[in-house]
């Protein structure tokens, strides 16, 4: 019989703690460093210098452009909040920053009733039209002395609902409110720029004006992005470095992941979480597996890729879970990866590829996304590319492999 004790111990075995901020690892939170954006932030800070002279007068025009999960939304938000204090406290001049995400403000109407919300101006909910609007708050802002930073997040979504007049209108505001000093500025972020491109030159020539790209996170800065939050959001040392090089190196853009940070940073959040679930005091290599075969949408395309394999990288894949079994380890180098390879090819009476060959199914399968390697460190003579799965090693996986070798041979025969 179990005893109470036991029971007890149990439970607060499994209760153990090991996110202390739940909150730092949601994808709205902002965080007061971004690790590889500060370059971002500073051609931001160029951009809208001039503001900072006290006698700017032109309305200035940036365009965010990256794929999503580059960071676009946090580094804008972020060199908003520290370019309004920095320009109050140094430079004695006011400037206010307003967000607006024009997926859920996807009209005229909504974005000039969100700019009015955020500088606190009272306008009757119904009677005004947008562009009346429009000119109260710059009224406001002459009156104050304010200038003002836009930033229209998911841009494209206004521009694909909007009608041309309204995108004329919010573009090329100065053309219907009379100013001598300008005091909307905008900053327009978007997934690709061609939803700017391909506009006509009289609306186009007032957005594009400068561009900033934000390219896909290579592993090593997202391995930085991890460790960051790592130290915000969790206990000291509950996370095992093989974790954040794993999500590193599964979403890493040079390694053949999407380079998105958010899917990086949510990955570590449940793999967190699954950690506290099975009473783990330390968020493991296995945890992080488990949370990528949730979170990764692609899992069941990877499954399902399987069966365009070749019968001799599916042989490879078998000789892979065969000899991390084997070890117990969770990755292989290349050499004894290969030598199970041969033995397991002629095991089903297959001539072994040649060692290029190989590396060119690795390759592939890297692509694919069920393998990730990586170059062995300190402690290996020489460099060695290190070999593992990225998915969890599951039988179901290894009886399907198995079963696609069979048809394979058949079809063969
Ligand atoms: N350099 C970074 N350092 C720390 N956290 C980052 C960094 N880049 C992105 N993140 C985090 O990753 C998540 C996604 O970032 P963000 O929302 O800014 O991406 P995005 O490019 O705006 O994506 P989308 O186009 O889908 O809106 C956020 O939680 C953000 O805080």
């Amino acid at each position: 019989m179990v005893s109470a004790k036991d029971i007890l111990s149990d439970s607060l075995r499994s209760s153990v703690l090991i996110i202390k901020h739940k909150d730092k690892l949601s994808p709205d939170y902002v965080p007061e460093n971004l690790p590889h954006r500060e370059e971002k932030i500073k051609e931001l800070g160029f951009v809208f210098r001039d503001l900072l002279a006290g006698d700017a007068k032109d309305s200035e025009r940036v365009v965010i452009v990256g794929r999503t999960g580059t960071g676009k939304t946090a580094t804008v938000r972020l060199f908003g909040k520290n370019f309004e204090d920095i320009a109050e406290r140094e430079y004695g001049v006011k400037v206010k920053y307003v967000h607006v995400n024009c997926y859920r403000h996807r009209t005229l109407y909504l974005i000039s009733q969100e700019i009015a919300n955020a500088l606190k101006l009272p306008i009757p909910s119904r009677g005004l039209s947008a562009q009346e609007v429009f000119k109260i708050i710059h009224e406001y802002l002459d009156r104050r002395n304010i200038h003002l930073i836009v930033a229209l997040d998911e841009f494209g979504h206004f521009l694909n609902t909007a009608n041309t007049e309204e995108i004329y209108f919010l573009v090329r505001l100065y053309d219907e409110i009379s100013a001598i000093i300008k005091r909307i500025s905008y900053i327009f972020i978007v997934n690709e720029s061609h939803s700017i491109y391909k506009l006509d030159r009289s609306i186009r020539d007032h957005i594009a004006r400068r561009l900033i790209e934000f390219p896909p996170y290579r592993s090593m800065e997202l391995y930085d992005i991890l460790k960051y939050r790592v130290d915000e959001a969790f206990n000291d040392n509950a996370v095992d470095d093989e974790v954040l090089q794993f999500i590193s190196n599964t979403y890493g853009y040079d390694k053949g992941g999407n380079g998105n940070a958010r899917i990086a940073i949510e990955t570590l959040s449940l793999a967190g979480e699954i950690a506290e679930k099975e009473g783990s005091p330390v968020v493991l290599l296995d945890h992080a597996k488990k949370a990528n075969s949730t979170i990764n949408p692609e899992i069941q395309e990877i499954v399902d890729s399987l069966s365009y394999l070749d019968l001799h990288q599916l042989i490879l894949l078998k000789a892979l879970i065969r000899v991390l079994n084997k070890s117990k380890a969770d990755e292989v180098t290349m050499g004894t990866l290969e030598e199970e390879y041969i033995s397991l090819a002629r095991e089903f009476n297959e001539e072994p590829r040649r060692h290029t060959q190989v590396y060119e199914y690795l390759r592939k399968l890297k692509v694919i996304g069920i393998i990730n390697t990586r170059q062995s460190g300190k402690g290996m003579r020489g460099r060695t590319t290190l070999v593992s799965l990225s998915l969890p090693l599951d039988k179901r996986l290894d009886d399907y492999i198995m079963q696609q070798i069979v048809v394979r041979l058949k079809s063969k025969a």
